[in-house]
């Protein structure tokens, strides 16, 4: 087991507060959490994760495996990283990757800058992987930082749209109920074929679910669980409330969770993901100019930028901030970035922040300078403002850091 990146940083506040929301529904919500923290005599809880990611992605059908496999030039692997570092409360990130894929995840956690992440090697199934990660948080090793946990999430590598309500819903319910697990209603009936292929029986698809990530545990239930696995179920089985049931006797809360937990597993999948990050990294834009610079044609630029990106969320900088920010990652929400140089005056701020970008490798399509002469103003900054938002929307490569001179 080896810590994935030096120093890696551990989260300043402890973990979550649940003993406040004991008896509550699953319903509770990261500001419920927040709240409760708050109460004085409040305990907080250790929580930790687990993530399979040594599978070989057979399904999707290309060489490289699926959690490898990049989006918008960014594996798919360090969004899930990025969405579980979000959550303050997981104090580690246990990741299994086959011995071959190592230097590979230490290279994806050295670029991303990801943290709190330690790797184990993953096994021959699912299942053997989620118990490599578990035997390295029992250890409560001396020499590591990891210690172990009161609840461990397990949630694939592959799937990267998990929120962090949803794992307060799973880590409040399995805190109360030993297990708790995402479900999604089905989208198609659930059939048995008879031995001679026909149709046997057909469930009944509005009284049974489909059983997704993340799921949370008591980490002694599902450790002794994973103990006491038969090599059958070790080898076959695909669901972990199965062996908390089976071997530790402990029925799963069921909590619903929302539709963008799927998992990634063929080609479409991929395409279906980079739509959804795309759309969400067009939400927000970062315009950097100079405050010394006309207000007006800015404000006109902005009123059309803001027509064309639905709910974009815009943030103004002077140079010297916007390059503090991205330097310090104060902008970790933000990939749009829009440098705003009307007065035709000398670039060396501008090319100071693209120099920056590119040294920060976020996987954002470049910053669009955009440059305009003093006659038209109005009507190339509207223009320029619909070619910035549908190099945002649609981030071709091929457009990555374009110099726009209206
Ligand atoms: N020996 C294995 C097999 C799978 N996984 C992980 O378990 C998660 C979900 O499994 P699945 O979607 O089946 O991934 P693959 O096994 O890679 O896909 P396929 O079955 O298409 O080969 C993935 O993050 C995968 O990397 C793992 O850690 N160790
Ligand atoms: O079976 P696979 O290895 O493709 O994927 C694992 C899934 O079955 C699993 O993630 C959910 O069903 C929840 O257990």
């Amino acid at each position: 087991m080896e810590r994935g990146s030096p120093g890696a940083s551990r989260p300043v506040e402890p973990g979550p507060c649940l003993s406040s929301l004991r008896g509550a529904e699953p319903a509770a919500s990261a500001s419920t959490l927040s709240a409760a923290r708050a109460q004085p005599g409040s305990r907080v809880i250790a929580v930790a994760a687990v993530l399979p990611a040594g599978g070989c992605g057979e399904r999707m059908g290309v060489p490289t495996p699926k959690q490898f496999c990049p989006i918008l030039e960014r594996p798919l692997i360090s969004y899930t990283l990025q969405a579980l570092e979000r959550v303050y409360w997981i104090k580690d990130i246990v990741v299994a990757v086959t011995r071959e894929n190592m230097g590979a995840m230490r290279n994806i956690i050295q670029k991303y800058q990801h943290t709190r992440i330690s790797l184990v090697e993953a096994g021959e199934t699912r299942h053997r992987s989620i118990f490599n990660g578990l035997k390295a948080l029992a250890k409560d090793q001396p020499d590591t930082q990891l210690s172990k946990p009161e609840v461990v999430i397990i949630h694939d590598a592959v799937r990267p749209f998990v929120e962090e309500d949803v794992l307060l819903k799973v880590v409040a319910a399995a805190k109360e109920h030993g297990a708790a697990g995402a479900i999604r209603p089905l989208v198609s009936t659930v059939i048995s074929p008879s031995a001679d292929g026909c149709l046997e029986i057909s469930l009944e698809r509005a009284r049974h679910r489909a059983s997704e990530m993340p799921q949370a545990f008591l980490f002694d239930v599902i450790y002794e669980a994973y103990r006491q696995c038969s090599d059958y179920d070790l080898e076959f089985g695909t669901e972990c409330l199965h062996l908390a049931l089976k071997y530790s006797h402990t029925k799963a809360k069921l909590v619903e969770g929302p539709p963008d937990l799927w998992k990634v597993t063929y080609k479409r999948d991929l395409y279906a993901a980079e739509s959804i990050i795309k759309e969400r990294i067009s939400h927000a834009v970062c315009v950097v100019m100079d405050p010394k610079q006309d207000k007006e044609p800015v404000d006109h630029f902005l009123e059309a930028l803001k027509n064309e990106l639905n709910d974009v969320k815009i943030e103004s900088r002077e140079p010297g901030q916007a390059g503090r920010d991205i330097q310090q990652s104060n902008l970790e929400q933000c990939y749009n970035f829009v440098s705003m140089n009307i007065m035709m005056s000398d670039f060396q701020e501008t090319r100071k922040l693209l120099h920056m970008l590119e040294e920060s490798n976020l996987s954002i399509l470049y910053p669009v300078v955009v440059v305009s002469g003093e006659q038209k103003l109005q009507e190339s900054l509207r223009q320029g403002a619909i070619i910035i938002a549908s190099l945002i929307k649609e981030r071709s490569s091929a457009l990555v850091g374009q110099l726009l001179v209206a």
